[in-house]
């Protein structure tokens, strides 16, 4: 069997949609980084993939995507009790209540500070306006301060941020962009830990409990009891600052959303919070963001009577799942009333991950996901602009994706 890495880097969110036509319903068979790999979708799969019996993460990763996307040494690649540990760290951070609401002020503020900024030029690129000003809201709240060295105020942090997603499956100067991004944020954001432990006295716990994301990150034992050594805690720190302001692509998605369907619009702009939330979650499901998570076997294992050797790759299919006809009905209509009145089940929705995030590697950012969208996108229906003609096709061959032209919005006179 040929291996389709290059495949998977040339067709993007294309390439396991276009395998299963052609191998049939069940799972997929196929090579990629030279293992011998299998590709699953539906709620029971993901019940499979999220058994550490069947699936770990250590060394799952390739070295590319590790130095642009999640860092050396990030959660996602641990395992068992080492993981749980570290994901209580991120769940703790994460799935406070009081702190979402907290960050999605902060991203109010910031949308109504940028309004009035917009307000004196014709034409803005949603894209990277939203990326400033979650940038700017995330690191407030995180305690990351914005100063003048490398890479340090708020428009370049936004920009290196953004990078690293933009980069991580890519070969040529979208990936070199990232690593570079990586290497600055990482070195200033390791710097900060120091400055934040020898200044607070927290990690002796005489400074009182922590009060940002940065000190919690500071002040961290792993399972071996240890703290994080600075690097490893700038690589964490990153993996709460760098998701939030991904949101960014979602936001965009939104707005091409309430462009392709302006009935929308109106109860998008006064529907009150549930309406947000459907929305959001119509976003995640229909759009292209995270194709699939991947992971290895342990030892030989069976999915359906299918073999899995030990060492082979096995794949989740998020976006193949989230257009599985067999779980939506008209995958490929953007309708958020599929999610009017109902929270879409565990394992069903799976744009960043399923099964329980206390107990596997699902993503404990949906909260900060869907706090933030509900934030903007009723902000954006509510504003008056007009979208001018550019290129908004988004080209699935490209990984991570977004309308060509990052959404241009103009003032209406
Ligand atoms: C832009 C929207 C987001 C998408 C599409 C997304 C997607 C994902 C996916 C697919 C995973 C991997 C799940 C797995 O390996 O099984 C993941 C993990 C993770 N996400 Fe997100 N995420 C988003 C937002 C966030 C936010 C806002 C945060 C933090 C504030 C966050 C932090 C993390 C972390 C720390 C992990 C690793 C969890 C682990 O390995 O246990 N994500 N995310």
């Amino acid at each position: 069997m040929l291996d389709n890495t290059l495949p998977l880097l040339a067709r993007g969110y294309a390439w396991l949609p276009d395998l299963s036509r052609r191998t049939g319903p069940g799972a997929v068979r196929t090579r990629l980084m030279g293992k011998p790999a299998i590709a699953l979708r539906g709620p029971a799969a993901v019940g499979f993939f999220y058994d550490e019996d069947h699936v770990r993460r250590r060394t799952a990763l390739p070295e590319p995507v590790l130095s642009t996307l999640f860092g050396k040494g990030a959660v996602h690649t641990l395992d068992g009790a080492e993981h749980r540990k570290r994901k209580e760290l991120f769940l703790k951070v994460l799935k406070d209540t009081a702190g979402v609401t907290a960050l999605a002020d902060r991203v109010a503020d910031e949308w109504e500070r940028s309004c009035k900024e917009w307000s004196d030029r014709p034409r803005v690129t949603l894209f990277d306006e939203v990326s400033v000003l979650i940038t700017r809201a995330v690191c407030g709240w995180a305690g990351v301060p914005f100063t003048d060295g490398p890479g340090a105020d708020a428009r370049m942090t936004a920009r290196d941020l953004t990078a690293m997603v933009d980069g991580f499956a890519t070969a040529g100067p979208r990936h070199w962009r990232a690593r570079r991004a990586r290497q600055r944020q990482e070195e200033r954001l390791a710097r900060l830990v120091e400055d934040v432990r020898s200044a607070s006295g927290k990690t002796t716990g005489q400074g009182g409990p922590p009060v940002t994301a940065v000190e919690a990150v500071a002040v961290h034992r792993d399972a071996d009891g240890e703290l994080l050594d600075p690097r490893t805690a700038a690589v964490e720190i990153l993996n709460i600052i760098r998701p939030t302001v991904a949101v960014t692509w979602y936001t965009v998605f939104g707005a091409h959303a309430l462009h392709r369907n302006p009935a929308l619009r109106q109860r998008l702009a006064t529907g009150g919070e549930d309406y947000a939330r459907a929305f959001a979650h119509e976003v995640r499901r229909f759009y292209p963001f995270a194709p699939f998570v991947a992971g290895l076997a342990p030892r030989d294992v069976e999915w359906h009577g299918e073999h899995i050797p030990e060492g082979a790759l096995v794949l989740l299919d998020l976006y193949g799942q989230n257009h599985d006809p067999a779980l939506w009905e008209s995958p490929y209509t953007f309708d958020p009333e599929r999610f009017v009145g109902r929270e879409p089940g565990r394992d069903e929705l799976v744009p960043q991950g399923g099964g329980e995030a206390s107990q596997g590697h699902r993503c404990p950012g949906e909260d900060v996901t869907l706090a933030v969208l509900s934030t903007l996108l009723p902000r954006l229906a509510r504003l008056d602009y007009r979208v001018p003609d550019q290129d908004l096709r988004i080209p699935l061959n490209r990984m991570p994706t977004k309308p060509r032209s990052g959404f241009v919005i103009a003032e209406t006179h």
